[in-house]
């Protein structure tokens, strides 16, 4: 309209013009104002792009130069999805790299180093349900090299029909240095789920937060309770005849915390190294410890640490301190750090015994296919012979004093024994076993067991039993294994029995 005025100012005798033509030439005059204003057909460009910036840019259609990424990004990204979605789901054999979505277009848009590409996970954490997987999810992703979808996806359980490009679509934006995560913990129950991940990719890393199954089956049960009030007794669920103290092995609450027999699966598709174990319960008493442990395993540098933490008095948990920019501080929602429904205590002792020799297993199984190796006869002790060290990410050394101990009985002096010692040691057929810094209670439990059934001499001592071991008592607990050897030192049927297994304070054994 403007240009009209103008137009009917500048040419007094236009009046004589007619009314079609006065039309005509003011419809020129609007779009030749119309793109002096907006030149280049920026505003024309419909990128689709999400991101914020984008949009906003989109909105005000003012802006003169919208950033390239809101310019070209879609193209770049359907070239590499389309490649990504021709490579065949069952080709388990497809290597790593290729799970990384390139920008394979010829000439890379600049979007990418803003914004960056949506990459299938590099890491995923599977479980466990009720570990306290939201929680090293939440802090791992404060790393600057960590980006994660923020709720659960169930791709590789319930909805793997939809497609990697479906799963691709649920993850943020990623710049090459970064790693994509999410976490789903019932990947890990899932039989069909470790070969879908590693056809996906076999390297794809995988962090199982553990927690003592009594107690997760407890918070599991404790979280249907808050949907369905009317739920049976925890009791009732967890036995088939609590007298006879016959458990209910089908009820998933008990069933998920059978971590030996899922682990099994996975160790079928996934090497051990690929696997990181979080101590749920250390989660909660040292957060900064066990994640600077995550970091590690993801190859990151460790910029997640104790002065990121502070512990919530009121939530009764560790929390995010508010970081230096803005924002306030960070605890996680409700639902996590409930308060237990009360189970009586004959019942939580039924189920401890019963997943005793599961969780004998389960550290069974994560130590013997751990990398390294020691030869046999290092240990100078006949029938005994070294299993396989564990990855020196785990345990700390700082843990290990009594491990020490034990080592120079054994004339243990390599390199690594010094460093770290996180050796472990068992029979031929080792058929028990123990964790030597595990809760108050269960070593003096495990090894007064293995001194009845071996018949070795040596009685159990008060230090052994139920003393807090792991704050005090190290050495007196060192001591009485070094000497449990020797006095079984030509006694090869007991020295089958035995089965060490130097961790350092897991709980699970509880
Ligand atoms: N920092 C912090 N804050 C709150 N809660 C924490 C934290 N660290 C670990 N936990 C424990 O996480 C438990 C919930 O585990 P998950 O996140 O794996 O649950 S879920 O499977 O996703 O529902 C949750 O279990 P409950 O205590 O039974 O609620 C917590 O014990």
């Amino acid at each position: 309209m403007a240009c009209v005025l103008i137009f009917g100012r500048l040419f007094p005798f236009s009046h004589r013009l007619r009314g079609t033509s006065i039309c005509l030439l003011s419809l020129f005059l609007s779009f030749v104002c119309y793109c002096a204003l907006f030149p280049g057909g920026v505003v024309m460009q419909k990128s689709g792009d999400p991101t914020p910036s984008c949009v906003q840019a989109g909105r005000a259609k003012l802006r003169l130069q919208k950033p390239l990424s809101c310019l070209f990004p879609l193209d770049a990204r359907k070239s590499s999805a389309a490649d990504e979605a021709s490579q065949p789901q069952t080709d388990q054999r497809r290597p790593a790299a290729a799970h990384t979505v390139r920008d394979n277009t010829p000439s890379p848009p600049m979007s990418h180093l803003k914004f960056g590409n949506k990459k299938l996970p590099n890491a995923i954490i599977v479980g466990v349900k009720k570990g306290g997987t939201r929680a090293v999810l939440e802090f791992i992703r404060i790393h600057p090299d960590v980006r994660a979808a923020g709720t659960e996806t169930h791709f590789f359980d319930r909805n793997y029909d939809r497609g990697l490009e479906w799963y691709r679509g649920l993850m943020p934006r990623t710049l090459e240095s970064q790693i994509t995560m999410e976490k789903t913990p019932s990947y890990f129950v899932t039989k069909e789920t470790p070969h879908r991940i590693s056809a996906m990719s076999q390297e794809t890393k995988l962090i199982v937060v553990v927690r003592d199954p009594v107690t997760r089956a407890i918070s599991d049960y404790t979280q249907t309770l808050s949907k369905a009030p009317d739920l049976p007794s925890f009791q009732d669920l967890a036995f088939r005849n609590q007298t006879l103290g016959i458990v209910d092995m089908s009820w998933n609450a008990i069933r998920i915390g059978l971590y030996a027999l899922h682990l099994e699966n996975w160790l079928r598709y996934f090497p051990l190294t690929q696997i990181h174990f979080v101590s749920g319960e250390r989660l909660i008493t040292d957060p900064a410890g066990e994640l600077a442990r995550v970091q590690d395993f993801l190859g990151l540098k460790r910029i997640v640490t104790d002065k990121h933490f502070y512990f919530n008095r009121t939530k009764g948990f560790p929390c995010l301190k508010k970081p230096e920019s803005s924002g306030s501080p960070r605890c996680l929602g409700k639902s996590k750090g409930r308060t237990h429904v009360q189970i009586d205590r004959d019942a939580i002792e039924q189920l401890r015994d019963f997943y005793r020799p599961y969780n004998v297993k389960f550290y069974e199984m994560s130590l013997s296919l751990s990398q390294h190796s020691l030869n046999p006869q290092d240990l100078q002790v006949e029938g005994v012979h070294v299993v396989r060290p564990l990855p020196p990410r785990w345990p700390p050394c700082r843990h290990f004093s009594a491990a020490a101990h034990f080592s120079s009985f054994l004339s243990m002096q390599s390199e690594e024994d010094q460093s770290c010692l996180d050796q472990s040691w068992k029979t031929e057929e080792g058929q028990m076993g123990w964790t030597h810094q595990a809760q108050p209670g269960v070593i003096g439990g495990l090894l007064s067991k293995l001194l009845r059934t071996t018949n070795l001499g040596i009685h159990q001592s008060n230090d052994v039993r139920g003393q807090d071991i792991r704050q005090t008592k190290e050495n007196v607990e060192a001591e009485s294994i070094a000497s449990l050897f020797r006095a079984s030192d030509g006694k090869r049927s007991a020295k089958k029995r035995l089965l060490l297994l130097l961790l350092n304070g897991s709980r699970l054994s509880r």
